[in-house]
């Protein structure tokens, strides 16, 4: 193998320069020359990309974000745009590609493999939706900015006695916001892999004025409902007035955290090393404190990433 190439795609997240970097010095480091594709998939169908050396990763491993940047590709989705990405891939002289990215851009990353070229995943999405990875890059980030937004809420919330919905992303899942609930010492984590009872919320929620709290924060996943229609839910039950926090786009930005800037370079570099060990198809992840390598018809059989028993369990008995 004498060429690879690099690619960032779907929702940007912290520890995406990271990754970047570790496949590119690495590659180097390896005799390989290293091509960076821009824009996702989009720039695969484009053309768009530049030969990379070191001095391209320079002072990228602390910043959010990705420098490649990022886009969510809709020809990449139909088999004419894939025999595109894949001939132009091959015009480069590109023989194994990394994507970085998260569920749908493994899928998008299978096409290419169906087509010829040597293919690793990374996993990157804030939502810490994929199977087969104790934690995807950009999750511990995430976390992190999750709770400095909500540890400055309260400081406002107690003094003035208010309680605040927090709206969490993650698409379909629940992680980011039983965690953070966890974390930030919230009252309730409304997600989706849990049925929530409105009634007892509210029931909480008084009692806990009755016994003079100042503050309340009930964290709701996007998959559940927005912030406003909990809002509004509990004021039809109780005529009780909440502010609402949409986190949003914030979550996903910010400079890496030391835990996905390690991450990163291990997935980066282990990647440049399955390649050049002949591996394909598959995607990297964290098992314990090992990289392991799981086959992409395995992950796309198996059903989204369970939540972790044991912080559903913690979260219960602390009685969130
Ligand atoms: N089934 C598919 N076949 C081919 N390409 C796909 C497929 N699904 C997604 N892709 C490609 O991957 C891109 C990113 O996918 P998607 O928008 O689902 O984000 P993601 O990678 O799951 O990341 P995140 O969920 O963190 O935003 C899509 O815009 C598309 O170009
Ligand atoms: O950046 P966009 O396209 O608005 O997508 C937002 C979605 O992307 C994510 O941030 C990552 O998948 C989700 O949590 C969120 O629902
Ligand atoms: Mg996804």
């Amino acid at each position: 193998m004498k060429r690879i190439a690099v690619l960032t795609s779907g929702g940007d997240c912290s520890g995406m320069n990271a990754t970047i970097r570790a496949v590119v010095r690495s590659g180097l480091c390896a005799g390989l020359d290293v091509v960076g594709i821009k824009k996702g998939y989009r720039g695969l169908i484009d053309r768009d990309y530049f030969m990379m050396n070191t001095k391209s990763v320079s002072n990228t491993l602390q910043r959010g974000g990705t420098f490649l940047q990022s886009a969510r590709c809709k020809e990449m989705m139909e088999t004419a745009g894939q025999d595109v990405a894949a001939n132009n891939l091959k015009g480069m002289g590109v023989e194994g590609l990394v994507v970085i990215g998260g569920d749908g851009s493994m899928r998008g990353a299978k096409t290419l493999m169906d087509r010829g070229i040597k293919v690793i995943g990374i996993p990157a999405s804030i939502d810490n939706d994929i199977p087969f990875t104790d934690m995807s890059l950009g999750v511990d980030t995430a976390l992190n900015n999750i709770i400095y937004a909500v540890d400055c809420l309260k400081d406002t919330a107690s003094s003035h006695d208010r309680a605040f919905i927090v709206e969490v992303m993650g698409r379909n899942c629940g992680y980011l916001t039983l965690v953070a609930s966890i974390a930030c010492g919230a009252e309730h984590a409304l997600i989706p892999e849990v049925p929530y009872n409105i009634g007892d919320i509210c029931e909480n929620l008084r009692k806990r004025y009755r016994e003079g709290r100042d503050n309340s924060i009930i964290m709701v996943a996007e998959g559940v409902a927005s912030a406003q229609e909990i809002s509004e839910q509990i004021k039809h039950h109780i005529r009780f007035e909440s502010r609402i926090m949409v986190l949003g786009h914030y979550q996903r930005g910010g400079s890496p955290t030391s835990f996905d800037r390690l991450l990163g370079s291990r997935f980066g570099q282990g990647s440049v090393e399955a390649l050049l060990n002949g591996e394909s198809g598959k995607m990297v992840g964290l098992s314990g404190n090992h990289l392991q390598f799981t086959e992409f018809d395995k992950i796309f059989n198996a059903p989204m990433r369970p939540l972790n028993e044991n912080m559903v369990k913690l979260a219960h008995k602390l009685d969130i």
